[in-house]
């Protein structure tokens, strides 16, 4: 297998790595071996972020070629078994009209069914799983983001092309309510946090690194934990108050998803028992990111922003 044809990328590892580089690549080293060395080198070190985006994407591809999966059909979006009302959304939406079964919780959340329970199930077994696989071959497991100390990123362990299938496929719906350019999605992040006593409780005050994010609540059996949120707002007015309209709290339904935009404000509140998992994507619109850093530098507040804007 060709872990990096673009000569520049060889450079990168080879001078960063030196001996273990080149063991890196070649290609007489089994695949799970050169994968454990890269994994330990890089929990060992500080990388800028040019060298660690070559590093994270060898070790994707490394990943998806060493990784055993427990339910394979999840990997491939056919053998999703979307809900009648997702599919009747989508088909609405590109006909220009909202489905009745996205139901608008509050100004710019919506909520539909996703996917049946048992196929949850399914995904939850399947990280687990990952995380166990990594947990044996002393790997480490990148945490979804800054916020969350657990989970994994699906992305990294082959469901990328699943993911990048239902950006497309649900794009039509994000165009529908939150406009051409915001729903425009090209890629995407994609991940499951997971919440439980004695590890992550809650999450604090924050906004996406995405334009539109889909939440599903994949299981299994908790209380607490709910979302909470205030409003939409661009980077300069991220610390203003809510109005009590733009504050709202949404109980996690399995199998139930929930659409929000990337900016509108939130968190989740503390676990109070059980496990909570949930799947999460983060759509990004490249055009829309240009131009809400075009609009910070300018600092000019953009239309989609709530403050002070009466609604
Ligand atoms: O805990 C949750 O369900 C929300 C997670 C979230 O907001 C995020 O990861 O961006
Ligand atoms: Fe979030």
């Amino acid at each position: 297998m060709e872990l990096l044809e673009d000569p520049t990328e060889i450079v990168i590892i080879q001078s960063f790595f030196k001996e273990s580089g080149i063991t890196l690549l070649d290609r007489s080293f089994p695949l799970l071996e050169r994968l454990k060395q890269l994994s330990a080198i890089t929990s060992a070190t500080c990388m800028n972020c040019y060298a660690s985006t070559i590093i994270r994407k060898v070790q994707q591809r490394l990943l998806i070629c060493v990784y055993p999966p427990l339910h394979k059909p999840l990997f491939s979006l056919k053998n999703w078994p979307w809900s009648s009302e997702l599919v009747s959304a989508v088909e609405k939406a590109k006909l220009g009209k909202i489905s009745s079964s996205l139901n608008e919780v509050s100004r710019g959340l919506f909520m539909i069914e996703i996917l049946p329970i048992e196929f949850c199930n399914q995904l939850l077994e399947e990280v687990a799983n990952y995380e166990s696989w990594c947990h044996g071959n002393q790997l480490s497991i990148h945490r979804p983001n800054t916020m969350n100390s657990y989970g994994a990123i699906l992305d990294e362990f082959g469901f990328e092309p699943v993911l990048q299938e239902l950006t497309d496929f649900i794009g039509p719906i994000f165009k529908l309510l939150y406009g051409e350019d915001t729903g425009n999605v090209g890629s995407h992040h994609g991940f499951v946090v997971e919440y439980e006593l004695g590890k992550d409780l809650n999450l604090g005050f924050h906004v996406d690194d995405s334009q539109v994010t889909l939440n599903l609540c994949l299981g299994s059996i908790f209380t607490g934990g709910d979302l909470w949120f205030s409003g939409v707002r661009c980077p300069p007015h991220l610390n203003t108050p809510n109005t009590s309209k733009e504050y709202f709290t949404y109980s996690h339904i399995p199998g139930t998803g929930l659409i929000h935009m990337g900016k509108h404000r939130h968190g989740a509140k503390d676990l109070t028992s059980g496990k909570r998992s949930n799947l999460i994507v983060w759509f990004r619109s490249k055009k829309e990111r240009d131009q809400e850093l075009k609009d910070c530098q300018d600092k000019i507040c953009p239309n989609w922003c709530w403050y002070g804007k009466s609604n």
